[in-house]
């Protein structure tokens, strides 16, 4: 845990670790040596001589006192160093996402990112204040206790001294088996968690065709699975709890039965037997205090390694010396790419030129989106190449790649502000005339005068084609010399549509536009359509030549119209 911590803090925060860690060290030495130093002082109070105690007395309220001051100013480090840890991680995090590739942000990986950051970096300033201490004092004072018993009394001494392990392996034994049970128990919480938002988010399915939540069969199994892991929770906690107090009690009872021994035969001074037992005691107390913080250890534990996860993943190589594109054409020079070994372009090459609207069609998986998100190099292609005006995407620095492409996705992120600050988001000096005429411009006419309203939290205040439209305002006010439009496949009105297809016009006729087309008009106003099917581009050309050549493209199309027939008619 001490290893993981010190890789998740990074380079910076190592020394102050290294000397909360000695501190901390040292105050487990100092508690040790009190412990020890109770065997002569006791010997010497319980023996004939109660006066020779007082060194003893001496030297054994000076290791207090030091064990107090250590400690003192360790926890006074170690809770500093804990808002350090807050601040440095969310740093590392806050810096590593900004490299992360676009295509790692699964929703499973966002969500993993926001419990991160909400919930376990918060949890984890408690490492250094509250679980460091037990830990190093689980392993440092009993090893200083064995090591004056075996100097007082050899014979007990090595007894304790082999045992202690012994008392150790078992700990980590049963700890392991509760950990395996503890983590089947975390994932079926989670699974319980998971089907119960979907079980809430499906009730207008689920009450639209009458089912009831006992006919929701995958919350009931994954409420039976949980109920389960909790009982084989139970049946390995007992025993391993039963198994650590019986190996504990064992330990010294066998201490006592051969001291006993000792005495009887003569051996061994009652004073020393009763000093040897009070060491037994509190060598075992600071393993029983390290159990006890078991289950706390091991969350920080999972907490560390999901931390070091995000920290460690690949991030794109990027370019020593990047470099500058001298146009806005765009050319996938024979891209292959998959996703997990799984193909899904095998070879894809075509060109869009400067100032005009390429539309991408194909049946639904194709690859379309993906043909976009690899020119946001959401992921480096496999083979082949994509160029920017003569520059391989992956020689541009990413800021510069960003600068100079726009892209409207589909699924549209709104931050909880007003709805001129969403559309700034596209240009952050722009003015407010522009952020209006952008607005305008994307068919928002209708919400000019709520620009300053707020749009809820993810725009849950506006519809799912305002939120569009926003997103083409904010690629209108960017400017990029490039805009990827995925075009939404939700109908929208008719004015709508009209005042967003002149919004795409306007972007053709000053930028390389490609089109993840849905709508007949913006394929029918294309300057070139490529049809994307099995991996390639199998058609391309003008509307009119791709429907007269009575291919996909053809059957495409009329399959369209017939499915938009009384809009077409007109
Ligand atoms: N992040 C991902 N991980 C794994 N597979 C993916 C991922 N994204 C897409 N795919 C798969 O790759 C294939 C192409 O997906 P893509 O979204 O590019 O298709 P599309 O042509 O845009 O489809 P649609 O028109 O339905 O949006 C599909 O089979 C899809 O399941």
């Amino acid at each position: 845990m001490i290893r993981a911590l010190a890789t998740a803090l990074g380079p910076a925060h190592a020394a102050p670790l290294r000397r909360l860690l000695v501190l901390t060290a040292a105050a487990a030495a100092a508690q040790g040596l009190a412990y020890a130093l109770l065997v002569p002082l006791l010997y010497a109070v319980l023996g004939s001589r109660p006066a020779g105690a007082l060194p003893w007395l001496a030297a054994f309220a000076a290791a207090v006192a030091g064990y107090g001051a250590l400690t003192w100013s360790a926890q006074t480090r170690a809770f500093r160093l804990g808002s350090d840890v807050a601040r440095a991680l969310h740093h590392r995090l806050g810096e590593k996402i900004i490299e992360l590739p676009l295509g790692w942000f699964s929703p499973a990986r966002t969500g993993q990112l926001s419990r991160l950051a909400g919930q376990s970096v918060p949890q984890l300033m408690n490492v250094p204040a509250h679980l460091l201490r037990p830990v190093v004092t689980a392993a440092i004072t009993p090893a200083v206790v064995a090591v004056t018993l075996l100097v007082v009394e050899p014979r007990l001494g090595a007894a304790v001294a082999v045992t202690v392990p012994l008392l150790a392996v078992v700990l980590r034994a049963a700890d392991r088996a509760v950990a395996r049970a503890d983590a089947d128990r975390h994932r079926r919480a989670d699974e319980v968690a998971a089907r119960l938002v979907e079980f809430a988010q499906a009730q207008p399915v689920l009450r639209a065709y009458g089912r009831t939540a006992r006919e929701h069969r995958l919350l009931d199994d994954a409420l039976v699975a949980q109920a389960a892991a909790d009982r084989a929770m139970l049946r390995h906690v007992i025993p391993a709890l039963t198994g650590f107090g019986f190996a504990v009690r064992a330990l010294l009872g066998g201490v006592l039965l051969a001291g006993t021994n000792l005495v009887l035969g003569g051996s061994l001074d009652v004073p020393v037997l009763l000093a040897v037992l009070v060491l037994t005691v509190r060598l075992t107390e600071p393993l029983g205090t390290a159990a006890e913080y078991g289950a706390a250890l091991r969350l920080a534990n999972g907490r560390l390694s999901t931390l070091d996860d995000v920290l460690t993943a690949a991030t794109l190589p990027a370019p020593d010396q990047p470099r500058t594109p001298r146009s806005a054409e765009v050319v996938l020079d024979d891209v292959h790419f998959g996703y997990d070994g799984r193909p899904v372009l095998a070879g894809v090459s075509f060109t869009l030129p400067e100032r005009g609207m390429t539309a991408l069609v194909g049946p639904s998986g194709a690859g379309k989106s993906t043909v976009a998100r690899l020119l946001a190099r959401f992921w480096d292609v496999d083979a082949g190449a994509i160029r920017i005006g003569g520059v391989d995407v992956r020689q541009m620095a990413t800021a510069d790649l960003m600068s100079r492409v726009a892209f409207v996705f589909q699924d549209v992120y709104l931050f909880d502000g007003t709805l001129a600050g969403n559309i700034r988001l596209g240009r952050a000096d722009a003015t407010d005339e522009e952020v209006r005429a952008a607005a305008a411009a994307a068919g928002l006419g209708d919400l000019l005068d709520r620009l300053d309203d707020p749009v809820g939290e993810g725009g849950t205040a506006l519809s799912g084609g305002q939120r569009q439209r926003v997103s083409i305002a904010r690629a209108l006010l960017k400017n990029a010399p490039i805009v990827v439009l995925d075009e939404a496949t939700a109908a929208l009105d008719p004015e709508t549509a009209a005042a967003v297809q002149t919004a795409v016009h306007a972007l053709a006729r000053r930028t390389t536009l490609l089109v993840i087309a849905h709508r007949l008009e913006t394929v029918r106003a294309a300057d070139q359509i490529l049809v994307l099917r099995d991996g390639v581009i199998t058609e391309r050309g003008r509307h009119d030549d791709l429907v007269g050549a009575g291919g996909t493209y053809a059957s495409f199309w009329h399959d369209r119209t017939a499915a938009e027939g009384w809009r077409l008619v007109g």
